[in-house]
């Protein structure tokens, strides 16, 4: 099936702060309707591409192609990493203030402001300062601000910094209905398990490139491979080695790796049943985005 055409294209963007070399030929394609995370460690330059991207900065070398269309930067959503909402002014405030930056039809913006704030979950809030809200509520405010004029792409910078459980899934729960009705995303996050479960690709940054992209199956497939962590605790001391497992030091937790889990757990409990060995705990764990993460960089991520 021919792959559809990019709604931004990202071709070898460079970019230095003083003799920082944060983009380093850094190549990447955004699609309609997708959700597309962006990690990298600490100083990847994933910053500095969503900088940008969003007209904040300029590049020193390469290029960004908006499909036809798309004209930035009325296209473009930007919710920055730092919260940008006027801590002073309502709710309603910021978003009347924020469509009319965005050049919103003044004769859609009052329609608009309301489903904005019943999106964001704030109406009963509406005639709030922002500086009474909780930083979720901000969060919220922000991407809501952000989307006003219905973007058809939306850049997030770590949206979900410092937002407690209920939040970061009410934005979680934004962000899918941004995507279905085909807005395309690009997300940076340090949270690994939200990248995992929520993006339809991923892209690893490390020293300014990208250095893997793809669906969650297709990193682990070219990278640390599909084979599946077998622990098995045992309800005593035993040497299983002779089974293939490596033990701990404590002598009753044994794991191995293995590529064909129907054929090779049956084998090993069989064996160690055989051999009146008792089995108390076994579990089977599948490679995660982490152990793509580590293999790439060798580093891990911190928020
Ligand atoms: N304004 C600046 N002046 C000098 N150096 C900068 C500036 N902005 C970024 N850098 C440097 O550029 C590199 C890339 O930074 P950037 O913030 O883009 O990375 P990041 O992947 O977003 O990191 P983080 O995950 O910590 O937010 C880092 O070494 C950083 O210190």
């Amino acid at each position: 099936m021919p792959l559809p055409t990019a709604i931004l294209s990202i071709q070898a963007a460079e970019k230095s702060h003083g003799k920082t070399r944060a983009l380093r030929g850094l190549s990447l394609d955004l699609f309609p309707g997708e959700l597309l995370g962006l990690l990298g460690p600490n100083g990847a330059g994933k910053t500095s591409l969503i900088r940008c991207l969003a007209g904040r900065s300029r590049l020193d070398k390469g290029a960004f192609t908006f499909a036809t269309g798309t004209d930035a930067p009325h296209s473009l959503g930007v919710v920055p990493q730092s919260i940008a909402v006027y801590q002073d002014l309502t709710a309603q405030q910021n978003l009347v203030a924020f469509g009319k930056l965005h050049a919103v039809d003044r004769h859609q913006l009052g329609e608009r402001v309301d489903q904005a704030l019943q999106w964001a979950n704030l109406t009963d809030r509406r005639h709030h300062l922002v500086r009474t809200f909780s930083g979720g509520m901000q969060r919220r405010l922000n991407i809501a601000c952000s989307v006003l004029h219905h973007p058809a792409i939306l850049l997030l910078d770590e949206p979900t910094v410092g937002v407690d459980p209920q939040s970061r899934s009410r934005i979680y729960e934004m962000i899918d209905e941004l995507r279905d009705r085909g807005t395309a995303i690009l997300l940076t996050t340090h949270q690994l398990d939200e990248a995992q479960y929520r993006c339809d690709r991923i892209a690893i940054v490390d020293l300014g490139k990208v250095v893997c992209v793809g669906t969650l199956d297709e990193l682990i497939a070219s990278t640390v491979g599909h084979c599946q962590l077998l622990r098995i605790r045992f309800q005593h001391v035993v040497d299983a080695t002779r089974y293939g497992l490596s033990m701990d030091d404590s002598g009753t937790t044994g794991t191995c790796v293995i590529s064909d889990p129907a054929t090779q757990l049956a084998e090993i409990l069989t064996s160690l049943d055989r051999d009146q060995h008792r089995v108390g705990q076994v579990l089977l764990q599948q490679p995660t985005l982490e152990d793509v993460f580590l293999h790439l960089t060798g580093k891990e991520l911190r928020e």
